[in-house]
């Protein structure tokens, strides 16, 4: 028999957008009702982020102790595949509770292990319930995307979602695609061992700075990976002897044959929309997602779209930012724009690359000649000459009045250097917010306070400069 709810937030789908929506509204004392049909946590926990950076850590490691250096001597590493992958999944279990339908119903969430669907403009059904909400958030996420390639349909590939099930180690893996997937699970997993050929139909991490990039190109070269740019995939089939597969490509040098025992397709994300019967609903969406209005409003101004599905960039703290978004709209009704924020992102390969608003060729697109551009190299920072570890530059791309515009930050650890930037980004600070502070000596962030510092030191050390300095010389 259905059961009829009426509540103040109906979510559909416990990923890292919907739970966050979930959690804050169920913390403001609504009424909230969460449907999720696989497993709490979606993709990130389970087969994104924290899989991938377990796997990660493991392949650091392995290839720590093959290059060591700094007077310590490099050994070939044992690599036992099971109990790496028993880290990944004991890192998921560790981190599972936070997510977990136990935690939520302690916050008062009434949570449904069910697929959701619109029957309606106000009503979502699932299971046995049927809700009727004065808000609902679609938080339904993405899924791999599997490009048409003749023959690709009958082998056995691997997706995000299958590849952490794998027991096995890959001898030989071929990865389609080239982006942040391709690029970290690939460095991992030759790292780890295997054999890796990345295939990639344009260039490796073509959204990120190239000089940037370059610096991640010649370490993957580095560690072995076999990287294939500008190769198209063209038919997938069988290996003779049925053990693997084989990818026909189309190169700069003409068509050839990769086989491979496994293949990892990572070409890109879909929305997951399908079954949602969105059209009953009336809610306009295409292949990129939901359409949503800067307050993350759908066409149906009672249901909202965050995280993945909503078309808008496929990141964890970008889903928890549109979940903010969402309470502070819908429940304060405070304004909001979704278009306005500044979102980081970083590619946890070594060394790491981060990134925050325009590169500086998208600076250039939109700017034109009101560009400046800062570069500083680790092999200027003591910290990593300590350390023996100066692969890698920052990138600080301004106005030349010094609004910034977006920085590249590539090298160990560049993802934890970029924090300060989002900050100086999300609070509009000023440069010389970055110069007055006082950076810890020595460490690897204070590559922000040294691509500050370049900003002013043409202005700082100018004749104009040395005459005040003279003329105030003389007053003193
Ligand atoms: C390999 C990999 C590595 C990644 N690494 C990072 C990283 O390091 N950093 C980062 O920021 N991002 C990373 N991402 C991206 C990140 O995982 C996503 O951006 C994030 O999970 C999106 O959250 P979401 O809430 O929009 O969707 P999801 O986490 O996908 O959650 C959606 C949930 O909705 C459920 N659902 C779908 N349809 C229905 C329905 N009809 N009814 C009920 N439930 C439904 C699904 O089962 C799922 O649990 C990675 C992604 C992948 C694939
Ligand atoms: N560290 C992180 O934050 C992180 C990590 C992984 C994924 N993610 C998120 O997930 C998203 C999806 O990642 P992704 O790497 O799957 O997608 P992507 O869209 O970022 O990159 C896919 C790559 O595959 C290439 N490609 C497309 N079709 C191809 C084909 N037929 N043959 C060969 N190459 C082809 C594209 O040129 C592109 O470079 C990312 O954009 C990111 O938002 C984030």
């Amino acid at each position: 028999m259905t059961e009829t709810l009426t509540v103040d937030v109906c979510v559909i789908g416990a990923g890292s957008g919907g739970l966050s929506v979930a959690a804050g509204a169920a913390q403001l004392g609504l009424d909230v009702v969460l449907f999720e049909k696989g497993e709490m946590g979606g993709d990130c926990l389970n087969y994104g982020c924290v899989p991938s950076k377990a796997l990660i850590a493991a392949g650091d490691k392995a290839h720590q102790a093959r290059t060591a250096g700094l007077g310590i001597g490099a050994v070939e590493p044992i690599v036992d595949f099971a109990a790496v992958m028993a880290h990944v999944h004991r890192t998921i279990a560790t981190i599972a509770p936070v997510d977990s339908q136990d935690r939520f119903e302690g916050l008062g969430v009434r949570v449904i292990r069910a697929h959701a669907r619109f029957e309606d403009e106000r009503t979502v059904v699932g299971g046995d319930v049927r809700v009727e909400a004065r808000k609902v958030v679609i938080a339904t996420g993405s899924r791999a995307a599997v490009p048409p390639i003749p023959g690709l349909e009958n082998l056995p590939y691997l997706t995000n979602e299958t590849l952490f099930e794998l027991t096995e180690q890959p001898r030989r893996l071929i990865v389609l695609g080239g982006g942040p997937i391709g690029v970290e699970l690939g460095q991992a997993f030759q790292r780890l061992g295997s054999e890796v050929v990345i295939v990639e139909a344009g260039e490796i991490l073509g959204r990120e700075d190239p000089e940037a990039v370059a610096v991640v190109r010649d370490q993957l070269v580095a560690d072995g990976v076999d990287l294939r740019d500008r190769t198209r995939a063209m038919r997938a089939e069988t290996s003779p002897k049925r053990t693997g597969v084989v990818l026909i490509v189309e190169g700069p040098e003409g068509e050839s044959r990769i086989a491979g025992s496994h293949l990892l397709v990572a070409v890109g994300r879909s929305p997951s929309t399908g079954g949602l019967d969105l059209d009953k609903a009336g809610i306009v969406h295409d292949a990129k997602g939901i359409r949503t209005d800067k307050a993350l409003r759908t066409s149906n101004r009672r249901v909202h779209a965050v995280g993945d599905v909503a078309g808008r960039g496929q990141f964890t703290h970008l889903a928890g930012a549109h979940a903010s978004l969402f309470v502070r709209r819908a429940i304060f009704g405070a304004p909001v724009n979704a278009d306005a924020l500044a979102v980081p992102r970083v590619t946890y390969c070594d060394p790491e690359l981060a990134t925050i608003g325009h590169t500086e060729a998208e600076a250039r697109q939109a700017h034109g000649e009101d560009v400046r551009v800062e570069t500083f190299h680790f092999s200027e920072n003591d910290r990593a000459m300590a350390e023996g570890d100066t692969r890698g530059l920052g990138k600080l791309v301004t106005t030349k009045k010094g609004k910034v515009l977006g920085v590249t930050l590539v090298g160990r650890h560049a993802g934890d250097h970029i924090h300060v930037w989002a900050l100086s980004m999300s609070a509009k600070l000023k440069l010389s917010a970055m110069t007055g502070m006082i950076a810890p000596y020595p460490t690897r962030g204070e590559i922000g306070k040294r691509l500050a510092g370049m900003w002013y030191t043409p202005a700082l050390f100018s004749d104009r400069t040395r005459k005040i300095v003279s003329i105030l010389k003389h007053l003193a």
